[in-house]
């Protein structure tokens, strides 16, 4: 049985001579929801686009399901539900009819499947509905129900909350973490949205400008970078300078006019305001904070620029 649902090794894309992808190197696992990471033109879609066969990579490989023969990793393409872009929805038909049509042609002739996902959705009640008419909430989910019509093991979905209210976006996320732990789905998605994120995503991959700067869980994000420790103290660049000193840790400003972050790390904080004090440096506030997603990513970023 395989664990490792997708595998990029070395994966470059280049379009003309513009390079787009560069020796990207990612994992992802059975039941694994893989928050995808980047900012405009960073590469997301162009890297959704190798796994569902749109587009071809210059060099390095994939793999699919444990396979990397070409025509086998087409075979377990099958296996795999696409929201990439806007999807294609006929304005006329009703979402049954859209689904219908989807049906025919990926060839899914079982007619429970179409009950089923509009029923993961929450589009039944209104099925029949031409989907002109539609919200942009409802056509995003009718977009997931025919991601789903093929039951697959590995959804790939690139911005799928985009444009829609609270409600939507927590529907969405209810039936991505349904999947994922229930049905041991692998779900890789994309979003600029990066608090809800959060919210979802076990595991991340941070990609700029075309390089994956880093993969990490969701779990060691919060435990060994997601936290700090926030002081403000009477004097700010001497409290700098005795914990560089004391500590030899780098420590950023913060936002709040004369605060100090420290990352947490192998010193306590009792640790470092002890030092601070037999410094004789008063200390105005202290906190400890966990870094928000999309302060990890600029820090991340700027820390590659
Ligand atoms: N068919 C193409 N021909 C030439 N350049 C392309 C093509 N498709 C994408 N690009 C370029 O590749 C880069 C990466 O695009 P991609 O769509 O993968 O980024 P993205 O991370 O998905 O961005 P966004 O968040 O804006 O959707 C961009 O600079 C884009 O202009």
């Amino acid at each position: 049985m395989y664990n490792d649902i997708f595998q990029a090794i070395n994966l470059s894309k280049n379009y003309g001579n513009i390079s787009v992808l560069k020796e990207v190197n990612m994992t992802i696992h059975q039941g694994e929801i893989y928050g995808l990471i980047g900012e405009n033109g960073a590469g997301k879609t162009t890297l959704m686009k190798i796994i569902g066969n749109l587009v071809r990579p210059t060099r390095g490989s994939i793999s699919l399901f444990g396979q990397t023969d070409i025509d086998l990793m087409n075979q377990e393409r099958k296996k795999i539900g696409y929201l990439i872009e806007i999807p294609a929805l006929y304005s006329e038909l009703s979402a049954r009819d859209n689904l219908e049509f989807y049906c025919r042609i990926m060839n899914i002739t079982d007619k429970k499947t179409i009950n089923e996902v509009l029923h993961i959705v929450s589009l039944e009640d209104i099925e029949n509905k031409k989907v002109g008419e539609f919200s942009l909430g409802m056509r995003q989910r009718l977009g997931l129900a025919i991601a789903l019509i093929n039951n697959p093991e590995f959804l790939v979905l690139d911005e799928p909350i985009n444009g829609l209210d609270a409600v939507g976006i927590s529907q969405i996320r209810e039936i991505l973490i349904k999947l994922a732990k229930e049905n041991d789905v692998a779900v890789l998605i994309s979003s600029h949205i990066l608090s809800e994120l959060q919210l979802l995503a076990t595991k991340y991959g941070f990609i700029h400008k075309g390089r994956m700067l880093q993969e990490i869980s969701a779990e060691d994000l919060i435990e060994t970078e997601g936290k700090y420790i926030s002081i403000v103290p009477s004097n700010h660049l001497l409290a700098k300078q005795i914990l560089k000193d004391n500590f030899n840790i780098k420590v950023i400003d913060g936002d709040k006019n004369g605060e100090i972050r420290i990352p947490n790390g192998a010193f306590t904080l009792e640790e470092i305001i002890s030092v601070l004090i037999r410094s004789k440096v008063e200390i105005l506030s202290v906190s400890t904070h966990y870094t928000t997603l999309e302060d990890y990513f600029l820090n991340l970023i700027e820390g590659d620029n």
